[in-house]
């Protein structure tokens, strides 16, 4: 089965965001994108919809996702403000490895204003290539970081 990837991004981010869509669609890895905004003309600030699309992942509703804002900073925080979700911006192949396989977060950020979108694309192909291992030596780590969510059982 693939993946339910959920993209989201402020103003700063829509031109990335709709390129980055458009290769998720054509991808056989990717079984749904689901949008959540901003659209065409549309004026919504990063925390919005980076909560938006972070809330569908923590609910079960989208496995990953694909967040772009100006920095790719913004969205990062907003995102990781939903408990259960694990968020960075990456703008390097060896990051958004560990981002996946380190940390084992289920979004990826990007700042349209600091990366240009070939190495975008790149970067989001190769991040639907990771995939965390739970018997990883990265796997007490992220355990350690979820034993610091509101409401864990210490
Ligand atoms: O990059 C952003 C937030 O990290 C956002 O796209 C622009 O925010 P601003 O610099 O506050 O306008």
């Amino acid at each position: 089965m693939g993946y339910r990837i959920v993209v989201a991004a402020d103003s700063a981010g829509l031109e990335y965001k709709e390129a980055l869509k458009a290769d998720l669609e054509a991808d056989a890895r990717v079984d749904e994108v689901i949008d959540v905004g901003v659209a065409a003309g549309e004026d919504i600030d990063y925390p919005h919809v980076a909560v938006t699309g972070a809330r569908l992942i923590a609910e079960g509703k989208a496995d990953r996702g694909l967040f772009v804002c100006g920095t790719g900073m913004g969205v990062a925080i907003a995102a990781n403000k939903v408990p259960g979700i694990r968020a960075s911006v990456a703008h390097d192949s060896f990051s958004v490895e560990r981002l996946v396989l380190s940390n084992n977060a289920q979004v990826l950020t990007l700042g349209q204003r600091v990366i240009g979108l070939e190495l975008a694309r790149r970067l989001a192909r190769e991040w639907l290539g990771h995939t965390f291992d739970p018997a990883s030596p990265s796997a007490p780590k992220v355990a350690a970081l979820e034993s610091y969510e509101p409401g864990a059982r210490a």
